[in-house]
């Protein structure tokens, strides 16, 4: 099987709080907490996906980000290729457009939420 191209967006505020949703429980990796993200589409660089994706699932337009990590992961069902980008600035107001729950959380909240694997190593650098 191909593996398959994602797009995460670490969103941090100006008081160095991250934005999490939580996956609905019937997708892959569901009931576990995320970063706003996804699929990247066909002719879509990874950079353009991490733009879409916080515009439909959190409502938000990032202004100052950068990549943080390209990395594989994989779980077995499913093999994926994650850009984790980081996002310290930002227009308009977070509001889940999913129905999904959605939290602001500091660094130390964060590493008591539950996530998928392929997180964890993001989660020790930020
Ligand atoms: N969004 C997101 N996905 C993650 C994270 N960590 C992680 O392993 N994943 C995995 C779970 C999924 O297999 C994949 C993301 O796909 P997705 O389900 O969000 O895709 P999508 O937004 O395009 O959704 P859909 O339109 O296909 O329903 O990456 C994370 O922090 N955020
Ligand atoms: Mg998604």
């Amino acid at each position: 099987m191909k593996n398959i191209d994602i797009s995460i967006a670490v969103v941090k505020n100006t008081q160095n709080l991250f934005l999490i949703c939580l996956r609905p429980d019937h997708v892959h990796q569901g009931g576990k907490w995320e970063f706003p993200g996804g699929k990247i589409k066909k002719n879509e660089s990874a950079e353009q996906a991490m733009l879409r994706e916080l515009k439909e699932e959190v409502a938000i337009t990032a202004v100052d980000y950068r990549l943080l990590e390209s990395t594989f992961f994989d779980y077995g069902d499913k093999q994926l290729n994650l850009n984790f980008f980081l996002v310290s600035q930002f227009d308009g107001e977070a509001l889940a457009q999913e129905g999904q729950r959605m939290e602001w959380v500091n660094k130390a909240e964060l590493l008591t939420y539950s996530f998928p694997d392929a997180n964890a190593a993001i989660i020790k650098k930020l």
